[in-house]
């Protein structure tokens, strides 16, 4: 392993949790060699704190063990620089393994692998790439205390708007934040492709390029979102992946394009043709029949459920279509050799190894068992009432979480065992949620009931 710039005097080493925080430790550089040989250690629990962080996930799996530590090794053989960092530090990605070197099931990254596993034993290379959208924040508006976009202070001291989708002087007016982040991508392998003015005051995309190695596509992902948020936070906002922070403003998406390779590096689900193969409307097949059981990786949180509605961009039951962005499933249009599915459910706020598991899982069994799709949708999905909506998604969390933790298919390609714990920990957050009194419910009940 080796050092990205000279003059790092620590590191940070980290997995995500299962909600896709970064939990790991800063290390002094001399320890580098001995971590690179023997990983850090970090109790299992590290993996499923609440939100409230005054509990751990009581499943069974954590304080059966006494909460003993698993082994955190690094898995990539560079440190990389951090260069908004404000002294020199470094960052390297981890995964979590139990003492006797086995993989620790709970880890996201560990159940991705698994998957990512199936699919080389058939020959075939995942490509995948991701587009994270998310909203740039200044602080709580004093009227109604909630966040607000940011003024731009190197525009015209207007606030973004909604009308300034696709705007490149919005751009020009945050140009010195862009210009961060476009360089901390490169420094730090992160393959940023276009930046996009989104739909919500605020709201941007970035689209990272397209990589045959889906390890990576999630590691970037992640690295991904801490640069955003980091630089953000430097530069005097707030970056947020929240789902739906703003009820009647756009949500945070994040859709993942993606192929397959076979041995020769050829595009499976290209046929020469605009259509695609068997082997790609088969992927369709699966994704669409394990769409409602995956649901709680892609709309991971409370929150996450109010993306869904008609009209903003985001799917409302389980459909597909060309070149249609009303649908859960786009097949984009482009050259044949650039066939691919685009998953439009996931939410920004998801984790992005647990996103590309579930992904990646439904279209194996969808290949596997030859799986028909029904007809795809042709106009607005929205509205069209000849559209076949028997594949509802769930709309509520509880709701998506009985249906993940019934999952036989699920726990068949990401485990029994993470299946059991990531059940357990998204009903802990429920229990927590529901305990809570919310601000509405004072207002609205307190004086008149
Ligand atoms: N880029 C788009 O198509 C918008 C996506 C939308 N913001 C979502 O929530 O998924």
């Amino acid at each position: 392993m080796s050092l990205s710039a000279e003059n790092e005097r620590e590191f940070d080493l980290f997995i995500t949790d299962l909600n896709g925080n970064l939990r790991g430790k800063r290390i002094p550089v001399n320890s580098l060699d001995k971590v690179m040989d023997e990983g850090v250690k970090l109790p299992r629990s590290v993996l499923g704190f609440d939100f409230w962080g005054d509990d751990v996930l009581d499943n069974g799996l954590v304080f059966e063990t006494g909460d003993s530590d698993g082994v955190c090794m690094p898995v990539h053989d560079e440190v990389v620089e951090v260069p908004w960092a404000e002294v020199p530090r470094g960052q390297v990605m981890a995964m979590m393994f139990n003492p006797d070197g086995t993989p620790f099931s709970a880890d996201p990254r560990q159940v991705l692998s698994g998957v990512v596993a199936r699919f080389k034993a058939l020959g075939l290379t995942p490509v995948v790439a991701t587009e994270l959208e998310f909203y740039l924040m200044d602080g709580q508006s004093e009227e109604t205390q909630r966040p607000r976009p940011p003024v731009l202070v190197e525009g015209h001291g207007r606030r973004l708007k909604a009308t300034d989708c696709y705007s490149i002087d919005e751009m020009d007016c945050l140009s010195a934040f862009f210009t961060e982040v476009r360089e901390a991508c490169d420094i730090q392998g992160v393959p940023a492709d276009t930046i996009i003015s989104e739909l919500g005051p605020g709201q941007f995309e970035i689209n990272l390029n397209h990589v045959a190695n889906p390890m990576l596509a999630g590691d970037q992902a992640v690295m991904f979102k801490r640069l955003i948020k980091g630089i953000a936070r430097k530069q005097g906002y707030s970056a947020t992946f929240m789902a739906k922070p703003y009820a009647k403003k756009s949500g945070n998406g994040m859709h993942v394009h993606f192929s397959l390779l076979d041995e020769n590096g050829n595009n499976v689900f290209d046929n020469g043709g605009d259509e695609g193969t068997d082997v790609m409307r088969h992927a369709v097949g699966g994704l669409m029949q394990t769409m409602s059981s995956s649901m709680l990786t892609f709309a991971p949180h409370m929150n996450s459920y109010r993306r869904f509605m008609s009209g903003a961009h985001a799917p409302t039951f389980a459909s597909w279509g060309y070149e249609n962005r009303t649908v859960a499933l786009r097949i984009p249009e482009s050259p044949p050799v650039a066939r691919r599915i685009e998953h439009r459910v996931s939410g920004a706020d998801a984790n992005p190894y647990l996103v590309l598991a579930s992904i990646l899982a439904g279209a194996l069994y969808g290949i596997e068992n030859k799986i028909e799709p029904p007809a795809p949708i042709t106009g607005d999905a929205y509205t069209d009432d000849s559209a076949d909506r028997t594949q509802t998604l769930p709309n509520k969390w509880d709701d998506a979480t009985d249906r993940f933790s019934q999952s036989d298919v699920l726990k068949e390609y990401l485990g029994e065992t993470f299946v059991r714990v990531y059940t357990a920990a998204k009903r802990q957050e429920q229990r927590k949620l529901h305990e809570q009194i919310s601000d509405i419910e004072y207002e609205a009940y307190l004086g008149l009931l």
